[in-house]
């Protein structure tokens, strides 16, 4: 057996179909190996990191930091994971992933200030929705035509959204803390939907729907504990940012102050081995790779193609096999202009609704180019129908039902193109979440299985955020060596 770090190229390259599945079962071999990883003499480490993403970068970067010898294995042909920026010509890029960061997020601020990464301002939503079949612009709030409450009346949806919460004995500040949820809430929150949380304080159905047309139509009916950190985000803080030039330039950073020898590409995981005193990871390629700790970030959803010895434990298993994935299409759209603006609609989102686009979201904000770059949001059942239309007219259709609803808010439209998350091979998915009364889950992700350490923002209640992201690359650093720091700001 070798360790193959010889540097490689960073080309793009077409993604590899999914190898036939090898499923974990049910653990009935106990683990060999010391139960953990951690240098109890403090000398160096061989860490063996997989995937090359957000998290898998960060906890590459801090062990990196403290001595250790890191080698990051990743299936593409591409750094960077879920953050994916495609250019739009004229200068201007659209975010395939990772669209956006906010003012509360203080992982992710450091680490673009530490790389002196230029940021965009985009707006936050001042939408027009579209619910029950009645219009109505967000800024014309005394004109509402639902049939909401009195003291839902005359104030935003965020503003109702943090009222209720608040009844509700929660926060959009507390609930991104690390420490969140202590156990009483975890278990208040884990078997409840919510709907389920806000009725009972007053949330009228009317409410219920606005509120999905502006976070998603799978709102209210997501489990409370996963959704809450979510809504934290879009609801507590109105302050927008990308990066100019692509969200994808972090990871990127990243990569190059790691040492891009350090870096394997092209080399997806197919077997982990932790039955010897060293683990051995192979690849589909044949490479393989020998090291004394592993941090994983290969989403659970795509784990059925990796073959572990022993067998994962019957926790992981099960969390592996239950944990849900949201499918997300993308509809991209760049137009002329943003002339949105001129009608007083524009942000995340720009435009919300039970129609089959569900949400639009203008990212033009103030990037250089003079046109309007937005995308629309589809999850669930509106993603289903973009995905059995024909390809090369699917991504238009969902534009043309918009432009019937909502006419002239696009103006001219120059191009369009999507971009679905369940046809890629390396994920099949786009986010993943708790189902309703997986809250033990929220342990089992911290709990390393033998000497392999989890991250990913799938092992946060941060899911589908960067933020969370990076929280779990420091907590399996810091798993392995308890002095992982970030390269910068906050632990
Ligand atoms: C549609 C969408 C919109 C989003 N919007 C936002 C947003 O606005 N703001 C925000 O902060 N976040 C957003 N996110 C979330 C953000 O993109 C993620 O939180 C972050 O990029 C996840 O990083 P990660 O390292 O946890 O996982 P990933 O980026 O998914 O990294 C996992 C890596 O593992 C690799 N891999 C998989 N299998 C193997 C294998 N067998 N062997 C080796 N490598 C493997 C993959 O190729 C990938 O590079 C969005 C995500 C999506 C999908």
């Amino acid at each position: 057996m070798t360790t193959d770090t010889s540097p490689r190229t960073f080309s793009r390259r077409s993604l590899l179909a999914g190898t036939a599945a090898t499923v974990g079962a049910l653990a009935s071999v106990p683990l060999a190996g010391p139960a953990l990883s951690q240098t109890q003499t403090g000398q160096p480490i061989e860490v063996l990191v997989l995937g090359a993403g957000m998290a898998g970068l960060t906890a590459a970067l801090a062990l990196q930091r403290r001595g250790h010898k890191v080698t990051v294995i990743e299936r593409q042909g591409r750094i960077g994971g879920r953050l994916l920026s495609i250019p739009l010509g004229d200068g201007m890029f659209t975010e395939a992933g990772g669209g956006h960061f906010r003012s509360d997020m203080p992982l992710v601020l450091n680490y673009v200030r530490r790389f002196n990464l230029p940021l965009l301002s985009l707006n936050d939503g001042l939408p027009v929705y579209m619910v029950d079949g009645k219009t109505a612009k967000s800024a014309d709030v005394t004109n509402w035509p639902w049939d909401l409450t009195a003291e839902e009346r005359n104030v935003t949806v965020s503003a109702n959204l943090n009222r209720y919460l608040f009844r509700a004995g929660l926060d959009t500040h507390t609930v991104l803390g690390p420490d969140w949820p202590d156990q009483d809430l975890l278990d208040r929150l884990d078997d409840i939907t919510l709907e389920d949380l806000l009725r009972p304080v007053g949330a009228s159905p009317a409410f219920l729907k606005l509120l999905a047309a502006n976070a998603g139509l799978f709102t209210p009916y997501a489990q409370t504990l996963s959704i809450i950190p979510d809504l934290a985000y879009h609801f507590g803080d109105q302050n927008v940012f990308r990066i100019q030039g692509g969200n994808n330039r972090l990871p990127m950073a990243m990569a190059n102050s790691l040492g891009r020898g350090n870096i394997v590409l092209d080399a997806q995981v197919t077997a982990i081995d932790q039955t010897g005193a060293r683990i051995r990871v192979g690849t589909k390629g044949g490479k393989e790779f020998i090291g004394d700790a592993i941090v994983s970030t290969i989403p659970f959803s795509v784990m059925d193609e990796v073959e572990v010895t022993p067998r994962w434990s019957a926790g992981k298993a099960r969390m592996i096999a239950e944990m849900e994935w949201d499918k997300t299409v993308k509809v991209i759209v760049k137009t002329q202009k943003p002339s949105w603006l001129t009608q007083n609609v524009r942000g995340w989102p720009m435009a919300g609704g039970d129609r089959p686009w569900e949400r639009f979201i203008d990212i033009t904000g103030n990037e250089p180019g003079g046109h309007g770059s937005g995308f629309f949001y589809l999850n669930g059942e509106n993603a289903d129908r973009v995905l059995a239309a024909p390809r090369d007219v699917r991504a238009q259709q969902v534009v043309d039902i918009f432009q019937q609803d909502l006419p002239g808010l696009l103006g001219d439209v120059v191009s369009v193109s999507d971009f679905a998350w369940s046809e890629q091979p390396w994920i099949r998915g786009s986010f993943g979440s708790t189902p309703i009364g997986g809250g033990w889950m929220v342990k089992e992700w911290t709990v390393p299985e033998g000497r392999i350490h989890f991250a990913g923002d799938f092992t946060t209640l941060k899911t589908g955020w960067v933020e969370g992201a990076i929280e779990s690359g420091l907590r399996a650093a810091r798993q392995i060596d308890p002095e992982a720091r970030p390269l910068s700001g906050p632990r």
